[in-house]
């Protein structure tokens, strides 16, 4: 039986799981493509490190040519991770016409369009099932299964990371700095973990689904992010107590002909499916107007679960180029969005605010909520210290405008601060 070659940018956390899979699975995925597998040459930045892999068969370098200039290796696998010089090392495979599979959100989501062109003007293959969820086969099935039905909303919990951090904070009494090392040793995190505790790295990962869901090509600088660095311990517990645990969603809709997302803490009823995902899995729930909600839960993070999607892809590859189906593009859709008002995005929320301890302030909130046109839903007021007051807020539904409005309105009360507001989820 024929062999194709593979060659590794990278051998890290997720490379290592890729060399294991390749090497464990050898038979059946012979058995599926007909084609035998192996790992030829592997690219790193110390070709002295130790690793936790067998790579005495293989030839490890530090050069990329070492793959570029070998014919005999067909698919290459990019898990380096970074936009430079992740972006000159796939452009540079493609236009050596080898196929490519990447599970790099950051660069796929900032320079898909003009990578996808590459890999179709040279008939190759570029696919990243790996970039979104980890472990969880999203994309290929909203490809595939979502084929026809008009997605509504995708939304969920992309970030591994910062699930675990969550997750050990609130049932581990875990510190954050603390939870944070653990999923770095685990290897969940990034290897500058920025992005994934900022939200960066779920807003990648949103722009991604958007372009599955909805065809649209989001910016991440048009995006609104918040990540959980700034997240008080009080606002989780008062969540807690109402009944909802606090959880960084990504939040991406079609509202009209537009389409809105956003990344941040989100309140999710206790009993709501996305409240129970717990440590580094995800879950995605995409709604569609037929099918209604789905969810696709699983490890959105590690070196096996993310080398598995990475798998899925070279398979897919190999099937192609027995087929000679290789050079269409991962992803078909494309749909222009228009501009989302702020008007039309409407959630309920939940307002945190600090004011003195003394008669007249909770007049002063209600006074401007009646002004904006936006109610509550729950009212709980507890001590600060000694001479402040924290009074927590669930409103009804209120748009952004109003949102805008209240904290404008707020500002203007010297006397009263806005420390924090999150989206609210609906059951
Ligand atoms: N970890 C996870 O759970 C997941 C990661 N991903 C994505 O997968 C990719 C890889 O992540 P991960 O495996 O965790 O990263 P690691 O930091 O564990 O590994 C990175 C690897 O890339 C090599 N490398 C880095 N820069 C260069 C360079 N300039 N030239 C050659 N080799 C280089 C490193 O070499 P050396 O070993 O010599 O230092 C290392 O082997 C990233 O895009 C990440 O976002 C996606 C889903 C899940
Ligand atoms: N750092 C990422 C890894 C997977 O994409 C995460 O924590 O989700
Ligand atoms: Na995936």
């Amino acid at each position: 039986m024929e062999t194709i070659k593979i060659g590794l940018v990278g051998l890290g956390t997720v490379g290592s799981g890729v060399l294991q899979m390749v090497e464990n699975n050898q038979d059946k995925i012979s058995n599926i493509t007909g084609r035998k597998l192996s790992v030829k040459t592997i690219v790193v930045r110390d070709v002295h490190k130790h690793r936790n892999v067998d790579t005495e068969n293989i030839h490890l370098t530090t050069e990329l040519d070492d793959i570029i200039n070998d014919p005999e290796i067909k698919i290459v696998v990019e898990v380096m991770g970074g936009i430079h010089p992740a972006k000159e090392t796939i452009t540079a495979l493609l236009n050596a016409k080898k196929h490519v599979v990447t599970a790099n959100k950051d660069l796929i989501a900032s320079e898909g369009e003009e990578l996808t062109s590459i890999a179709r003007k040279n008939k190759c293959d570029l696919m990243y099932e790996a970039s979104v969820a980890g472990g969880i086969p999203i994309l290929r099935t909203i490809v595939n299964s979502f084929a026809a039905d008009q997605i509504t909303e995708v939304k969920g919990i992309v970030n591994g990371t910062t699930n675990y951090i969550l997750t050990q904070m609130q049932q581990k009494n875990c510190s954050y700095d603390e939870a944070l090392q653990k999923a770095q040793e685990l290897g969940f995190a990034e290897s500058d973990p920025t992005n994934d505790v900022d939200g960066i790295d779920a807003a990648y990962k949103m722009i991604i689904l958007s372009q599955f869901s909805f065809g649209t090509h989001l910016k991440l600088d048009e995006m609104k992010i918040q990540g959980i660095r700034k997240m008080q311990l009080t606002d989780v517990e008062q969540a807690s107590q109402l009944g909802y645990t606090v959880k960084l969603l990504g939040i991406a809709r079609r509202i009209n002909d537009g389409v809105f997302a956003e990344v941040g803490p989100v309140l999710v009823p206790a009993d709501h499916p996305l409240a129970t995902i717990n440590n580094e899995n995800n879950a995605v729930m995409v709604t569609g107007q037929a099918v209604g909600e789905t969810l696709f839960y699983g490890p959105g993070a590690g070196g096996l679960p993310t080398a598995n999607s990475v798998l899925s892809d070279i398979v897919s590859e190999t099937k192609n180029i027995v087929l000679g189906t290789t050079g269409n593009s991962f992803n078909n859709y494309q749909n222009e969005a228009d501009h989302v008002k702020a008007s039309e995005i409407v959630y309920p929320y939940y307002l945190s605010l600090k004011m003195p301890d003394i008669p007249g302030q909770m007049l002063k909130v209600t006074q401007i909520m009646t002004k904006i046109g936006a109610s509550f839903s729950q009212i709980v007021q507890t001590r600060n210290d000694n001479d402040s007051a924290r009074v927590v807020i669930i409103t009804h539904d209120m748009s952004k405008t109003q949102l805008a409005q209240l904290k404008e309105e707020l500002d203007q009360k010297d006397s009263i601060d806005l420390l924090a507001a999150y989206k609210v989820l609906s059951n």
